[in-house]
């Protein structure tokens, strides 16, 4: 079972059967005495802090990492340990009885400063990987870079570390690369081409940390696993779809970055189309990653190509009067944006997917910074379905599952407040009458008959235990309508005539 608590905070601790069974599966894998060594580039960057160095502690914290490995944190700014700590601490939500842990961790983090452009950083580097060498009683070291750099640095690092920074044949190297992957067609095969002169394909990860997220893991679930879902996810059922990624903060000291990439290549590109094209294929023939991403290739190349009529890009500007702390700052106003900066931060697209499941609906991405409300939601306003494909018996069923059940309503004539105490105060001071005062008196009433065709059996769908709720009484009326009105009486001994009061036609 999930902890309750976890399900909120990634940062939760795993549950111990949880943490035992990840750990069996991966010591198939891991000799856990082998020295491995993660070095994050541009540790002094936002991606370390906020994600990459909170990551490597909760799997740390979770016993979930092999025992023997170090964390190297290298980029060009003069830091040390403490202020790296300093700056991703707070990411990490260290809980009381977890500083203990924290502080191991943190025994295991170094520093290299460094230049991206020059060889003389990443000698140092390789260094450092000999000595931990040496003090893994000479065990090969197995590497992992991770790339948490603009992608302007990509080739130079890559280039520096296939020069100075590689196993010698008895471990294995691995490099993590951070998108955006290229900035448009033919940078991104350069890239591929300049990584694949330089390691083997599977040394290369390229990454969307997008895809590990929880809400976009279960799409397939949902689509794939949920019977009620399933059939009408399609033009049928679905008149548009929306992805939006919204941030209430703006580029928050990332500008470097960011003015070189905008909106559309930070997250449009590769998050939200990631999920567009979840949200989109057809059910793939395995779970095998190959598999998915056939399904995921069909749907890019079954979509019309986006032109600038299919667009609206922006960009944040302060607004005086919002009350949110961020909202007094432009983008330009970042002192390291251009002047004259025309980078979209926001950007609305809509794109059409030419196949029969969704030929005529609009998908529109939607992203942007400093929106003012942190939210990635994905929406799918549903429209009238053209064809109804659920029979009766299976919407009743489904009702009946979810705690509405059919019954007919309690009828409650339809009278006055006044009235409606009258008769209650009466019924309590004659509470207590027995047959030999009932015995006295005549019972009256109308019934209301129509003479085309009949009011009906009317039912309700309403929970257990509800039946007097308002909510679910039918009103009922004596008088009106194209009926006939009739009168009767009885008493304890006999029954009086039918008399027909109205007769309205
Ligand atoms: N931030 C996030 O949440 C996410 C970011 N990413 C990706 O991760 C990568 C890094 O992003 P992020 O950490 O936000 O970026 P940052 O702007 O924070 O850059 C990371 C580090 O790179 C160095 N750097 C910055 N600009 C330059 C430059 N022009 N030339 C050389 N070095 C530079 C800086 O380190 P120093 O000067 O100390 O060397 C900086 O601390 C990007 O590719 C981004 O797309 C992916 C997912 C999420
Ligand atoms: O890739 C990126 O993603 C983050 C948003 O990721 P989240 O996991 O925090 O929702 C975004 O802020 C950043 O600009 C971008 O590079």
């Amino acid at each position: 079972m999930m902890n309750d608590y976890r399900r909120h905070s990634v940062s939760a601790p795993l549950s111990k059967d949880l943490v035992e069974c990840l750990r069996e599966s991966m010591q198939r894998d891991l000799k856990f005495e082998t020295p491995y060594v993660f070095v994050v580039f541009g540790a002094s960057g936002d991606l370390a802090k906020k994600k990459i160095y909170p990551t490597l502690w909760w799997l740390f914290r979770d016993n979930l990492l092999p025992l023997n490995i170090k964390f190297v944190g290298y980029a060009r700014s003069d830091l040390t340990v403490p202020r790296l700590r300093e700056a991703f601490e707070k990411y990490c939500k260290v809980r009381d009885s977890e500083k203990p842990a924290f502080e191991e961790f943190i025994k295991k983090c170094t520093y290299i400063q460094g230049k991206y452009d020059t060889s003389e950083g990443f000698q140092r580097l390789q260094s450092h990987i000999d000595s931990i060498q040496k003090e893994s009683n000479n065990q090969a070291v197995n590497r992992l870079y991770y790339l948490a750099l603009p992608p302007s640095v990509f080739n130079v690092v890559s280039t520096e570390l296939k020069n100075n920074c590689m196993d010698h044949g008895d471990s294995w190297t691995r490099v993590i690369i951070e998108k955006p992957f290229g900035h448009d067609l033919k940078s991104s095969c350069e890239l591929s081409n300049h990584l694949a002169k330089l390691f083997k394909e599977d040394q290369i990860y390229r990454i969307d940390h997008y895809l590990g997220k929880e809400m976009v893991q279960n799409l397939m679930v949902m689509r794939f696993g949920n019977r009620i879902l399933a059939p009408s996810w399609n033009r049928d059922h679905i008149a548009s779809v929306m992805i939006s990624f919204k941030e209430d903060f703006g580029t928050g000291g990332r500008a470097g970055y960011f003015d070189t990439a905008g909106i559309i290549r930070d997250v449009m590109q590769n998050h939200l189309m990631q999920i567009l094209t979840l949200v989109a294929m057809e059910k793939p023939a395995s779970l095998n990653a190959e598999d998915i991403r056939d399904e995921k290739v069909k749907v890019l190349k079954a979509t019309k190509v986006v032109e600038l009529k299919d667009i609206v890009v922006g960009q944040y500007v302060a607004n005086a009067e919002c009350n949110h702390p961020e909202a007094s700052q432009g983008y330009k106003d970042d002192k390291s944006v251009p002047a004259d900066s025309n980078t979209p931060t926001y950007a609305l697209a809509v794109l059409h997917i030419n196949n029969e499941r969704w030929e005529g609906v609009p998908f529109f991405l939607r992203c942007g910074k400093e929106t003012l409300k942190h939210t990635s939601p994905l929406e799918d306003p549903a429209k009238p379905p053209r064809t109804l494909i659920e029979t009766s018996r299976t919407i009743r069923r489904r009702l009946t599952e979810n705690g509405l059940h059919g019954r007919r309503p309690v009828k409650k004539p339809l009278i006055s407040e006044k009235n409606r105490k009258a008769r209650v105060a009466w019924a309590k001071a004659h509470v207590n009458w027995g047959r030999r005062e009932w015995a006295n008196h005549v019972w009256s009433d109308e019934s209301k008959f129509n003479l085309f065709g009949t009011d009906g059996i009317k039912g309700v769908r309403r929970p257990v235990g509800s039946r007097f709720d308002p909510k679910y009484q039918c009103p009922t009326v004596k008088h009106g309508g194209g009926s006939c009105m009739v009168w009767g009486c009885f008493s304890d001994t006999s029954m009086g005539p039918l008399i027909i009061m109205h007769l309205f036609i």
